[in-house]
């Protein structure tokens, strides 16, 4: 089982310095609007994935008025106790260490400590444009697979050189096709690697969504889900061929798994125009929930899930439902941010669980 046990912030967001300890699996973090109950949902979650869900500009997640931060967070993973601290000294690199021992590359940290969050913008996942779905199925991947976020990595680096070559090939008004077909080469392996992983797990995700869905909304309506990518339809090598022009045109790589997307259908018809608010929650639910899932199966326990203003989503008998089935179906630890202490302690006592409240 995986539970973190205490947490100290010193200088991240909001927080100067303040320590947490968590006695029990359920805890819920109260106060008014404002007060950092979500800073501290993210801080934990930076430990488990090395940056912030919210902020990708990490010299925002600094206090205003110091200049860096520390957090220092105590895990149990399978009894095995687990130092993390992280240390940004506002320069570009931060130092991330397990036990005292740092890593050389952050991204060996993915994983280690698995994790879902559900915030209130997660909608955008099915409402906006694919990017957030890409980064959806990223983020189960890389805590799967050790491999995959070193090859998106190299893929998001190398596609980067390639736009700037072409850029400069546009100012000079002259093509270098012996370099350009060497920065093609570069792009082809990491892009097949990521392809093949990202539909392998989608095979794997698909039958927990749809029956997570069903769970949840509470009815038979069918809804289906489909990864498309341009390389089902052609290599990437094929691609670049035949976008050779167009890319020299654009300045930029116009087909790639930079590109992928996942299509939700309700009966048969494109899921972001005809789905209600209420469905498109329980969309979102069964998203974070099959990602839970999916880790568990593959880990043996549970990740920690992290709750930001859910109850804005959900209603109390799907509250209650959820909950019951991370806390005593699956024995996780869990993570919900209320401004209402009252709702919470009602909710705990339904379940008959001892949650511990932290006021802030
Ligand atoms: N780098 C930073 N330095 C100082 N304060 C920050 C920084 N980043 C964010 N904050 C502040 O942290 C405060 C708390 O934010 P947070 O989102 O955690 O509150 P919350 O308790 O979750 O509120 P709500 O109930 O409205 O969701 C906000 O007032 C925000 O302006």
């Amino acid at each position: 089982m995986l539970t973190l046990k205490k947490i100290a912030i010193t200088h991240f967001k909001n927080y100067t310095f303040n320590g947490f300890n968590f006695d029990e699996n359920v805890v819920g973090i109260c106060g008014l609007n404002g007060k950092g109950k979500t800073n501290l949902l993210d801080a934990i979650y930076y430990c488990c994935f090395t940056k912030s869900y919210f902020t990708s500009t990490d010299a925002l997640n600094i206090n205003f008025d110091k200049d860096g931060f520390r957090i220092e967070a105590h895990f149990y993973n399978n009894d095995i106790p687990q130092k993390i601290i992280c240390i940004n000294r506002g320069n570009s690199k931060k130092e991330f260490s397990v036990n005292d021992i740092p890593y050389e590359k952050l991204s060996q940290h993915v994983g280690t400590l698995p994790a879902v969050i559900i915030a209130p913008d997660d909608v955008d996942i099915i409402i906006a444009g694919s990017e957030g779905r890409r980064r959806y199925l990223d983020t189960i991947i890389c805590q799967l697979d050790a491999d995959y976020l070193q090859q998106l990595m190299q893929y998001n680096k190398v596609m980067q050189q390639r736009n700037s070559l072409l850029k400069r090939f546009a100012e000079q008004g002259m093509v270098d096709a012996t370099l350009l077909d060497i920065i093609n080469q570069q792009l082809i392996t990491p892009a097949e690697i990521v392809f093949n992983k990202r539909t392998l797990y989608t095979q794997q995700l698909i039958p927990l969504i749809t029956s997570f869905y069903k769970n949840i909304a509470d009815n038979d309506e069918a809804i289906s889900f489909e990864y498309i990518s341009p390389l089902q339809q052609n290599t990437l090598a094929n691609w670049l061929q035949i976008n050779k022009t167009k890319d020299a045109v654009l300045q930029r790589t116009n087909a790639g798994i930079h590109k992928d997307d996942i299509h939700f259908t309700l009966n048969a018809q494109p899921f972001k125009t005809i789905a209600s608010q209420g469905q498109r929650k329980s969309l979102l639910f069964a998203l974070k929930l099959a990602q839970y899932q999916l880790l568990k199966n593959d880990k043996g326990y549970s990740p920690l899930l992290l709750l930001d203003d859910v109850f804005e989503k959900l209603d109390e008998k799907r509250m209650y439902r959820l909950l019951h089935w991370v806390c005593k179906e699956n024995n996780g630890q869990v993570f919900i941010t209320d401004t209402h202490q009252q709702r919470l302690e009602a909710i705990f006592d339904a379940l008959d669980i001892k949650g511990q409240i932290i006021a802030l």
